[in-house]
C-alpha cells in the first residue's frame, strides 16, 4: 500500500494518440491531460467508443500507431497495476488463498493480503471461494491483487460497471482515497457519477475522437444542457498526428520480477491447491482413468497373449486400446487446463508471470497423476491376465510408451486450449482430436492397407507410433508367428509395423510432446502478451504532492 507522504509518484500524459486496428481507425488525435499523484484521471465514451483500447496504449499494453505517452517518474517509481474488465482471480481458491498466491508470484510479502483485505472491506469474505463472492465483492478482490504489488500508477477499465450505484460510489470513493495516498488512478467508466469524483475527466467521442476534457466543474459549464450526459457524443479537434513518435525504447517492465524456478513452484502449488478447492474436477481427474481401466478389464478376454493359444487379432487390440486410453488420459487432462483461466493468465503476463513455469506447473501436476493412471492401467491388465507373463524389461518397455503417449496427448491438449477461448469449444474440439487417432492409428487399416493420404496423416498421429511401440515392445510378431493363419494373415497385413524397435516410437512420441508445448508457449505469447512498457519515461524529481 502506499503510505501516505510519501513523496514519490507519477505524473501521466499523452498526445496524438492513434490506433488502427483490424483495418480501421479506432483512436485518433487523443490527448490526455497531465495526472499526477493524488489525481483521478476518468475516461468516459459511449459504447465502443475506444476508453478500454486507450487505456491499453496508457498502460504500454498497445504500442499506438501515432503519438507519444509519456510517464514521469522518479526512479524505480514506476510500478503500475492494470486492472481489467473481465474476472480475473481462480474463482475456486478462497480469496485469501488467491491473493497469498498473487502476491508469491510477484514476489511480494503476502503477509500483505490481511491488510489489503481489511482495507478493500472484504476482511468478512476472506475464506470464501471466490465464485461465491458478490459482483461488487469481486471487482474489488481483482483490485486487491493489485494493490499488492504497491502500484504508484493504477488503471482500472471501467471498475464499477456491474454495480449498484451505492456499491459504485463506495469504490470510486475508495479509489480516492487511494489517489490520496500519492498514487495516480486512471479509470474508465460508463457513468456520470464516477465522472463527478474525479479530478480529470476526458471524454472521448464516437469512433475514437477527442471529445471534450477538464474538471467536471468545467464540463458541467460547457455543456449544452448542463449534465455530463450531452457531452458523450460531442467530438473536439483532433491533435494533430506526431507520425513516427509513438516508438520509445523499451524501458525495462515495472513490476516486480520472481525468478522462473520460485514462478513454477508458487504455480505448482496453485494447481495443486486449485484441483483441491474444486473437488468435481478432482473427482474427474482420478475417476475417468479408473472408469476407462475398468472398461477395458471387462472388454478383453484373458489369455490372449498365451504363446501356446494365442488370439492374434485380439493381441492387437488389447495394445491399441491401451495405446488409446493413455493418449485419452493425457487429452483429457490437458484440453480443459488453459482456457479455464485463460483471463487470469493474460491478466496475470501483464505483471510477472512466465510461460515456460506456467506451462512446467501444469507438467508437473497432471504428470505424476498421468504416470499412476497408466502404471494403474498396465498393473490391472497384467493381474487380469490381460497382457503378456514377460519380464520386467517388457512391461517396462510398455510403462514407457504409455507415459511417453501421455505426455504428448497432454501437451496436444494444452495446445488445443491455448488455442480456444472457452472451455465449451475444448469440449467440442475433444472428439476432432480422438478420430483421427483412431482411424488413422493402423490399428483397424494397417499402414500398409491404408490410401496415400492415410498414410502420410497417420505419421501426424501420436497413437499409430504408441501402438506400434506397444506391439514392438511386446514382440507381437513373433506371437503371432505362432498363431496359425490368422497369425500369418496378420503379419502379411501389418508388414513392418511392429518391426521398428519400441524406441523408435518413444522417439517419436517425445519429439511430439516437446514439439506441442513449444506451440503452446508461441500460442499463449501471442495471445497473452506480456506488458512491454513503451512509455516515454522521464526521470523526474520529486513529484507534485
Ligand atoms: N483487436 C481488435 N481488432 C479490431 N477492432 C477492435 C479490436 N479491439 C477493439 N476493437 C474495436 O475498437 C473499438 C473500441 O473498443 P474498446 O474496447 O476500446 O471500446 P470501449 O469504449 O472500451 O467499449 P465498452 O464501453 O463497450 O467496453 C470497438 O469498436 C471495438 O470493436
Amino acid at each position: 500500500m502506499a503510505r501516505a507522504g510519501e513523496h514519490v509518484g507519477v505524473e501521466l500524459s499523452a498526445h496524438g494518440i492513434g490506433l488502427r486496428l483490424g483495418g480501421s481507425t479506432v483512436l485518433s488525435g487523443i490527448a490526455v491531460p497531465r495526472v499526477g499523484p493524488g489525481q483521478v484521471l476518468g475516461v468516459a465514451g459511449g459504447s465502443g467508443a475506444g476508453k478500454t483500447l486507450l487505456l491499453e496504449v496508457l498502460a504500454g499494453l498497445r504500442t499506438p500507431d501515432t503519438g507519444r505517452v509519456s510517464v514521469q517518474a522518479p526512479p524505480d517509481a514506476l510500478r503500475y497495476g492494470f486492472v481489467p474488465q473481465d474476472d480475473i482471480v481462480h474463482r475456486a481458491l478462497p480469496l485469501r488463498t488467491a491473493l497469498e498466491y498473487a502476491a508469491r508470484l510477484r514476489g511480494t510479502d503476502p503477509g500483505e493480503v490481511p491488510l489489503v483485505l481489511e482495507e478493500l472491506g472484504l476482511g468478512a469474505v476472506a475464506e470464501q471461494p471466490v465464485r461465491t463472492l458478490s459482483g461488487g465483492q469481486r471487482k474489488r478482490a481483482s483490485i486487491a491483487i493489485e494493490l499488492l504489488s504497491r502500484p504508484r500508477l493504477l488503471f482500472l477499465d471501467e471498475p464499477t460497471s456491474g454495480l449498484d450505484p451505492l456499491a459504485g460510489a463506495q469504490l470510486t470513493e475508495y479509489l480516492r482515497r487511494l489517489a490520496g495516498t500519492g498514487v495516480t488512478v486512471v479509470l474508465t467508466t460508463h457513468t456520470p457519477a464516477d465522472l463527478l469524483r474525479c479530478d480529470r475527466v476526458l471524454f472521448i467521442a464516437p469512433t475514437g475522437r477527442p471529445g471534450p476534457s477538464g474538471t467536471p466543474a468545467e464540463l458541467l459549464d460547457a455543456s449544452p444542457d448542463g449534465t455530463l450526459e450531452a457531452l458523450y457524443s460531442a467530438e473536439t479537434a483532433p491533435e494533430p498526428h506526431e507520425e513516427g513518435a509513438a516508438e520509445e525504447p523499451a524501458p525495462p517492465a515495472a513490476a516486480p520480477a520472481t525468478g522462473a524456478l520460485r514462478q513454477w513452484a508458487v504455480l505448482s502449488g496453485r494447481e495443486v491447491r486449485l484441483l483441491r478447492h474444486d473437488r468435481l474436477t478432482a473427482a474427474i481427474t482420478v475417476g475417468s482413468p479408473l472408469i476407462i481401466i475398468a472398461m477395458f478389464a471387462l472388454l478383453f478376454r484373458p489369455g490372449v497373449f498365451d504363446p501356446d493359444h494365442p488370439s492374434p487379432a485380439a493381441s492387437a487390440m488389447v495394445l491399441f486400446w491401451i495405446a488409446f486410453g493413455a493418449f485419452f488420459f493425457g487429452l483429457a487432462y490437458g484440453l480443459p487446463q488453459i482456457c479455464g483461466e485463460l483471463a487470469v493468465l493474460r491478466r496475470e503476463r501483464r505483471t510477472v508471470l512466465r510461460l515456460g513455469p506456467y506451462l512446467l506447473a501444469k507438467l508437473t501436476v497432471l504428470g505424476p497423476v498421468l504416470l499412476l493412471a497408466d502404471a494403474l492401467l498396465l498393473v490391472v491388465l497384467r493381474a487380469l491376465d490381460r497382457l503378456p507373463e514377460a519380464a520386467v524389461s517388457v512391461h517396462v518397455s510398455l510403462f514407457t510408451t504409455t507415459a511417453l503417449a501421455s505426455f504428448a496427448a497432454l501437451a496436444l491438449g494444452l495446445c488445443c486450449s491455448a488455442l480456444v477461448s472457452e472451455p465449451s469449444q475444448a469440449a467440442l474440439v475433444l472428439p476432432l482430436l480422438c478420430f483421427p487417432q483412431v482411424l488413422f492409428s493402423g490399428a483397424f487399416v494397417p499402414v500398409p492397407g491404408m490410401a496415400a493420404g492415410g498414410r502420410w496423416i497417420s505419421v501426424a498421429m501420436t497413437n499409430r507410433w504408441a501402438f506400434e511401440a506397444l506391439g514392438s515392445g511386446a514382440d507381437l510378431e513373433r506371437l503371432w508367428r505362432g498363431g496359425g493363419t490368422e497369425g500369418r494373415a496378420l503379419l502379411a497385413s501389418y508388414a513392418d509395423s511392429f518391426g521398428r524397435p519400441a524406441w523408435y516410437g518413444w522417439a517419436v512420441l517425445a519429439g511430439c510432446a516437446v514439439g506441442l508445448l513449444v506451440v503452446a508457449w508461441l500460442v499463449l505469447r501471442h495471445r497473452c502478451p506480456a506488458a512491454r512498457h513503451r512509455l516515454s519515461r522521464t526521470a523526474a524529481g520529486p513529484a507534485r504532492p
